[in-house]
């Protein structure tokens, strides 16, 4: 089936950032095969869509989050990460089911594809029920199994070997959308011992790894009173950087350790808005970025955010570092974007599949409908999408070519069906 988008105003998000004010995308078994003006005879094409004069961008790219935590969005908000985590986010997930998974999920990718999201991350538990989702559901996604060490060495085996067979079973699936990692959930969740033999695994099963690091002060203080040292030599002494590696967050690294993250290309999941609500502080993008850091974007999960929209990241993350460091120069709009997008496929090592609108990669494509008052006067596309845009204006979303949201309605899952589901899952929770 060949498909063209024609009467577009492509941002196409290639190094060169092109925007092409009259054009026209076309792709046939998932893959794009033609980028540029506009078409004069669509008569050779199966399928014609006409954009009308919107913004046609490469989907979104979500690099870091818990998508079955959505069953927990407003549940415990105002509350510090440790204590969140503690008090409330374990004890509920203590008592999830497959079911909670199962549904937890379907919302969020609902929600991810509905605000434009194409491609996410998830670390989690009962990844088959995640992987089976996304599978139905027509999105793409790097997995993993996120395990906590903090459990006898019986049980830090099997949650070692689940995750190995989750990353034997599901690499390459769903016609390649699925991609998988190793997680360790975080240095301070993990004895040493633990994540040398998950560093093990990684090498072995040949993927990345994906922690959580230095996201508080008070896990930074508690590494250097446990083990001697702050997160990353610590990491990096366990062998995490010699496998490829993605950290989220990053909030509180000093410039020494900066320096050790970029020496081993080491990929940061910026959390602007769960770093926010959580009070774990700012990260230092700008300097990050300096060093020559692959810096993206990411959601965390709707507990501590509330919502996986990550135009509202884009909006963050090009605000608050001007803010807090007084230069209004700081993470422009284009960088912003670039992190949504281009430099969030890098980060996942995927950006020979997304991440941008270029011949021989994936139709991975959203659609805004710009027809808005809020983006006139129509001159500067990329400052709108950055400054002025919400994923409520995402109105078409095409997956690998075939078109998941249409007209703002998910195609390929039941939303009222899961609107119904999620809501009677949470009412199974004791609180
Ligand atoms: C082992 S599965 C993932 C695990 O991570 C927890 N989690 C969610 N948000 C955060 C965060 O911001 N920092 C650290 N851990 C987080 C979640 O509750 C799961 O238990
Ligand atoms: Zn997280």
């Amino acid at each position: 089936m060949k498909t063209v988008i024609k009467n577009a105003k492509l941002i196409t998000m290639e190094n060169d950032h092109r925007i092409i004010e009259n054009g026209a995308i076309a792709f046939e078994n998932g893959k794009i095969t033609y980028v540029g003006e506009n078409i004069d005879d669509p008569t050779t094409y199966d399928e014609v869509y006409d954009a009308k004069g919107n913004y046609v961008l490469p989907g979104l790219v979500n690099t870091h989050g818990h998508i079955a935590m959505s069953l927990l969005r407003g549940y415990a908000d105002d509350l510090p990460l440790q204590q969140w985590l503690e008090t409330k986010m374990w004890p509920l997930e203590g008592q999830y089911t497959k079911e909670h998974t199962k549904w937890g999920s379907y919302l969020s990718i609902i929600e991810m594809l509905k605000t434009g999201t194409t491609t996410f991350v998830d670390m989690y538990d009962n990844m088959d029920v995640v992987a089976s989702a996304v599978d139905q559901s027509g999105i793409r996604a790097k997995l993993c199994r996120g395990m906590i060490g903090l459990a006898s060495d019986e049980v830090q085996m099997q949650k070692i070997e689940e995750a190995t067979a989750f990353v034997q079973d599901w690499e390459g699936k769903a016609n390649g959308r699925i991609t998988t990692m190793m997680s360790p959930h975080s240095p301070y969740t993990c004895p040493p011992a633990f994540i040398e033999k998950v560093v093990e695994k990684a090498k072995l099963l040949n993927v990345p790894i994906h922690t959580h690091m230095s996201e508080t002060l008070f896990e930074v203080e508690l590494n250097v009173k446990e083990y001697g040292q702050r997160p990353v030599a610590h990491l990096e002494k366990l062998g995490v950087f010699d496998c490829p590696a993605l950290v989220a967050h990053g909030v509180h690294v000093s410039d020494e350790e900066l320096d050790i993250l970029a020496k081993h290309d080491v990929r940061v999941s910026h959390n602007v808005i769960s770093n926010l609500k959580l009070a774990s502080g700012v990260a230092p993008v700008q300097k990050m970025l300096e060093k020559g850091l692959l810096v993206s974007l990411g959601t965390d999960s709707s507990a501590s955010n509330n919502n996986l929209d990550l135009f509202e990241e884009l909006k963050q993350v090009a605000l608050l570092h001007k803010g807090v460091h007084n230069d209004a120069t700081l993470i422009p709009a284009k960088t912003a974007l670039q992190m949504a997008t281009v430099d969030g496929a890098k980060s996942l090592w995927l950006e020979e599949q997304t991440g941008s609108l270029e011949v021989g990669k994936e139709a991975d494509i959203i659609v805004l409908n710009t027809n808005q008052v809020f983006f006139q006067p129509s001159h500067d596309p990329i400052s709108h999408v950055v400054y002025s845009a919400s994923g409520r204006d995402v109105k078409d979303v095409f997956v690998q070519g075939k078109h998941v949201v249409k007209n703002g309605e998910c195609t390929t899952v039941d939303e009222e069906q899961v609107i119904f589901e999620a809501n009677r899952m949470f009412k199974k929770f004791t609180l």
